[in-house]
């Protein structure tokens, strides 16, 4: 793991263990609380790292051997790990949150926020391919801001009954839909299939069951071992509020995979969505909303984005055919159990 305000590079679990004995060891659940916020929020970012690499890649970066004993974090790990993860509300395994949204920086500090001024905090590797698959995830994050303030103005305007605001408000989501779509397919310009596949997802994938999960060593009361899925996209917040306000529903059978996915983003991101979901009942989503003025330019606005997030399911879906489906072994691919995603579940029911 390597970062431009760190000192050390990775060079194996070795080093990574003695670093963080160095730092880290002895540390306390009340150390950290003398953390700044944003203190503890890095520190959680450095241990997803940490605890990744140890766990999921040999000192070659690639993917560790299941060997007997791999899947145990020392104590130096595993105890300021929990504390931190536990006094911020997160999960102690990779996330969204720790790899994309909270692992960048500008460039220029004055300078706008956009892709040529942005530049990751921490990575795996020194490869532009992973450096360009979070920025990617970044500027969709980005591009999705507007979407979002559209979709909280909609819903109050619908319960409001202002049919102007909600009808440009409808706009301004299909342009922000759309513009997230446009930033997701930019991926193909700088992340190869290939080494999306192997290796940069191996240390996202967190603590699955089909690798033994993890053991925390010197945390009492962790469950022995610790099942978790690690980072995905699931686990950010636009494209569910985005479905909440406009009352796009999930599929049967998804709903705890999804509550899981919750969990694991930063606790003000799942309140704000907890209101929308909230606002979206209360008021009545924009469907709702649409249906009942019997308006033809609101109806075909609503529609319109419907379509934006149709369009944006389609073109995700084909990222995830080549960069894991097409990427597996063919024995594997012929397998309709075995592809999972790094949010651990079965991808073909994805
Ligand atoms: C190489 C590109 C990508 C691949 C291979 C990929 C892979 C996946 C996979 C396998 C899942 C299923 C859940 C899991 O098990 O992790 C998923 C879900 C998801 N991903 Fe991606 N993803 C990619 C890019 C993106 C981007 C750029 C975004 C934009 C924010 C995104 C947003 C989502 C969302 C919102 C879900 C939840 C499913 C849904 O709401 O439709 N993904 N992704």
């Amino acid at each position: 793991m390597t970062g431009p305000d760190h000192e050390f590079a990775y060079a194996g679990n070795i080093s990574i263990r003695s670093w963080i004995m160095q730092r880290c060891h002895g540390w306390t659940v009340s150390d950290i609380k003398q953390l700044s916020p944003a203190e503890q929020w890095r520190f959680y970012t450095i241990l997803s790292f940490l605890t990744a690499g140890y766990i999921r890649l040999d000192k070659d970066h690639q993917a560790s051997p299941a060997t007997p004993g791999s899947n145990v974090l020392p104590v130096e790990l595993a105890q300021p790990f929990i504390g931190i993860a536990a006094g911020l509300g997160m999960p102690p395994v990779m996330t969204y949150t720790a790899y994309v949204l909270i692992n960048y920086m500008l460039k220029d500090p004055r300078g706008p926020l956009t892709r040529e001024n942005l530049q990751s905090i921490f990575r795996f590797y020194e490869l532009p391919d992973e450096e360009h698959f979070r920025q990617v995830h970044v500027c969709c994050e980005i591009a999705a801001a507007a979407a979002i303030r559209a979709a909280f103005t909609a819903l109050e305007a619908a319960r409001s009954g202002d049919r102007a605001v909600v009808l440009t408000s409808l706009k301004a989501m299909q342009v922000g839909i759309t513009e997230i779509m446009v930033e997701m397919g930019k991926m193909r310009k700088g992340c190869d299939p290939k080494v999306f596949f192997q290796p940069i997802r191996i240390p996202l994938g967190g603590w699955p069951e089909r690798m033994g999960g993890v053991i925390f060593k010197g945390v009492p009361g962790m469950p022995e071992p610790y099942i978790s899925g690690g980072a995905s996209g699931t686990q950010t917040t636009t494209i569910p509020v985005l479905d909440a306000a406009l009352g796009i529903g999930h599929v049967d059978g998804n709903a705890e995979f999804m509550a899981d996915q919750v969990a694991k983003m930063p606790p003000a991101h799942r309140l704000f969505l907890a209101k929308i979901i909230s606002m979206a009942k209360d008021g009545g989503n924009l469907q709702t909303f649409a249906m009942s003025t019997k308006d033809s330019h609101i109806i075909n606005a609503y529609a319109a984005c419907v379509d934006a997030m149709h369009g944006f399911r389609k073109a995700h879906q084909a990222f995830v055919s080549t960069y894991i489906l097409r990427q597996m072994p063919s024995a594997e691919q012929s397998q309709p159990a075995a592809p999972q995603g790094t949010g651990d579940r079965a991808l073909l029911g994805s």
